[in-house]
């Protein structure tokens, strides 16, 4: 039971927690040997959906296919082919990284050898160290060794590098591209758009429980059109953004950061309407920055706010 179209396939998921619809009606296909994002800022449901594909949690309805094979719930047969990180792995303190290998092997029939995996995930000079003693990229890529001890066929990874630095983020998504290239299917949340859209096959964007759009990331930032995205600090007065209206520009405000956001086709054009009306007002505009459209422009599209409201 080794190939499979779609690895994984969801159908109507719900699952609610009295008022809160954490999951409400999620489907998607996930292709064997792909890179698979669930995208969406913190508590859109994406924690809540992987868990229960992992068999942790049991939905309130919808139907899951899991290696060709529809269950209620995942069994143990399913689980020899999973590996799973989860958001916050607590592992115990004061084994050594190389036992925590060990124990987690001990776990399964079948899988890699400890040695190997250290290795892979380049934690052999940490071999003796004390979990506790990890730095936090460290960390991660021992939660995601521990999630490949069984050489699963699929993984889950929930936010693998949320709170790294940029430098440790990069050495994560080196190791999921170099398993993709072993034909491991991954299954990853994030709320890091870069992430989504450099690693990613197939991206799902989630907010309050649904899949608001999916595709690849390339499609999804062609669908909201514009070729380009000028990005100013204005001091805003609320007449200036009338201004903009009045001569035509489609803006999005974002008002805590005092950010001016427009997407165009053309940059000349858009940026000589924003000074005239800028000059108009007397308003003073800075940080100017013209960017290719992102998957962060595609969600303020969609919703109106962004990934990450910091
Ligand atoms: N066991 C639970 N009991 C009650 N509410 C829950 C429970 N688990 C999740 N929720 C709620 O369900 C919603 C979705 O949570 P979930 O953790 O799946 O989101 P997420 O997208 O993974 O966010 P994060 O990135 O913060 O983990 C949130 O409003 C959360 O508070």
């Amino acid at each position: 039971m080794n190939n499979f179209k779609f690895i994984v396939e969801v159908e109507n998921l719900k699952k609610y927690y009295g008022n809160v619809k954490a999951v409400d009606g999620v489907s998607f296909k996930i292709k064997q040997g792909s890179i698979f994002t669930l995208l969406g800022p913190n508590g859109a449901g994406k924690t809540t959906t992987l868990e229960i594909i992992e068999g942790l949690r049991t939905p309130d309805s919808g139907k899951i296919t899991i290696f060709g094979r529809q269950v209620e719930k995942i069994g143990r047969e399913e689980k020899e082919l999973i590996g799973v990180s989860l958001q916050e792995t607590n592992l115990i303190g004061n084994l050594t990284v190389k036992e925590t290998f060990s124990m987690f092997r001990s776990f399964y029939k079948k899988g890699l050898r400890v040695d190997d995996v250290l290795d892979f995930v380049s934690l052999k000079d940490k071999a003796k160290s004390y979990v506790d003693k990890l730095s936090g990229g460290q960390r991660q890529r021992l939660a995601i060794g521990l999630a490949l001890i069984n050489d699963p066929l699929l993984l889950f990874l929930d936010e693998p590098t949320t709170g790294l630095d940029p430098q440790a983020r990069r050495s994560i998504w080196d190791l999921l591209l170099q398993l993709k290239k072993q034909g491991k299917t991954i299954v990853l949340t994030t709320h890091y758009m870069e992430e989504a859209e450099f690693l990613s096959d197939w991206v799902c964007i989630m907010d309050h429980g649904k899949i608001i759009r999916e595709g690849t990331p390339e499609d999804l930032i062609k669908s909201i059109g514009g070729e380009s995205v000028i990005e100013v600090d204005v001091e805003e007065d609320g007449e200036f953004l009338r201004e903009l209206e009045n001569m035509g520009l489609n803006y999005t405000f974002n008002a805590k950061h005092r950010r001016l956001i427009l997407k165009t086709n053309n940059v000349l054009e858009t940026i000589d309407i924003l000074l005239r009306a800028a000059k108009k007002r007397g308003i003073n505009i800075r940080n100017e920055i013209i960017r290719q459209p992102n998957l962060e422009d595609v969600f303020l599209t969609l919703t109106g706010k962004q990934l990450r409201e910091e």
